[in-house]
């Protein structure tokens, strides 16, 4: 390869290192007169999460020094800083998928980037299809474990050297949604009356981007999955990895179809559909969590 093709190869190739990262932070933290402690990740359709920020300052990610760029339809692709229950944030709204092209270390490298940022609590929220009988369209799953298929097969976001400065070579990851945290999102579910329409679960992530064959379903479902989905896994994994304490939560947008009599087929319209349908009663859900956070937790962190 030669010429402008091998040039992109290599920017491709070409891994974050601890100063890269810095100097993207320090490019934000220079235009905005604050620093975030909690960061939101918004799921395919939920873009408008971010909209409930206040005095907000968008970043499109092409402006920002080394970030990717969102390729999916329901990822505007901007970071957007302001205020939610009063708290200075910064919420994604676009992520980036291992379907798009990325490798998963450049997938995750916006959760650095908020580390970097003063971020210390992460909100990921995502688009799934459900698995478990008992769940509807429109449920709400929190997230309180994952299967790594992907790191099944040797495929991880901290794959390669690893730089002591965000976390160790070694990570636990039995601990990786934050369980207080959940018992309070559960708490906050019910007292917006969203009740009956909250679980807890085990999501997958799967490299997409098809949706998955009755026998592949089957066989997450045998092997204890709730929810399936393409994303979260690798930016939790990195957020822990650095220290950050995490909440995810998957909003049932599709169930998944493991009967082979059914001819529905899930597709990617539905999935913002729902998004949309959803979007007010999961921006006061998220606020309130955020409200939480910031009166329990920030606090003890400082
Ligand atoms: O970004 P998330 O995980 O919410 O998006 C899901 C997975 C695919 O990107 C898309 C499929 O419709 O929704
Ligand atoms: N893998 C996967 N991702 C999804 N995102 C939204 N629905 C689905 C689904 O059914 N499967």
């Amino acid at each position: 390869m030669t010429g402008r093709g091998s040039v992109n190869k290599k920017r491709r190739k070409k891994r974050y290192t601890y100063e890269s990262l810095t100097e993207t932070a320090q490019y934000l933290l220079d235009r905005v007169p604050y620093q975030p402690r909690i960061g939101i990740i918004c799921g395919s359709g939920m873009g408008a999460l971010a909209e409930a920020l206040s005095e907000p300052l968008i970043f499109p990610y092409e402006k920002i020094p080394n970030f990717p760029v969102s390729t999916v339809e329901g990822h505007v692709g901007q970071l957007v800083f302001g205020y939610l229950s009063g708290v200075p944030v910064v919420c994604m709204q676009g992520r980036f998928h291992y379907y798009e092209g990325y490798p998963l270390w450049k997938c995750a490298m916006p959760v650095r980037v908020m580390k970097l940022l003063g971020v210390t609590h992460l909100i990921a929220s995502n688009a799934a299809g459900g698995l478990n009988k008992t769940y509807k369209v429109g449920d709400v799953m929190l997230v309180k474990d994952h299967i790594n298929m992907m790191g099944f097969a040797g495929n991880n976001p901290l794959q390669g050297p690893n730089d002591d400065r965000f976390g160790p070579r070694f990570p636990p990851m039995n601990t990786a949604y934050d369980k207080f945290l959940t018992q309070k999102a559960k708490q906050v579910a019910v007292e917006e009356d969203l009740g009956g329409m909250v679980h807890e679960g085990v999501y997958t992530c799967l490299g997409g981007p098809n949706f998955e064959t009755v026998a592949e379903l089957k066989m997450l479902g045998m092997l204890g999955v709730d929810a399936v989905g393409m994303s979260t896994v690798h930016e939790v994994i990195t957020a822990r990895h650095c220290g950050m304490t995490v909440l995810a939560f998957s909003l049932i947008t599709n169930m998944c179809i493991t009967d082979y009599n059914c001819y529905d087929e899930a597709n990617h319209e539905e999935v913002m559909d729902v998004g949309k349908m959803r979007q007010d009663v999961l921006k006061r859900f998220v606020a309130r969590i955020v409200d939480f956070i910031a009166k329990e937790m920030l606090t003890k962190d400082d």
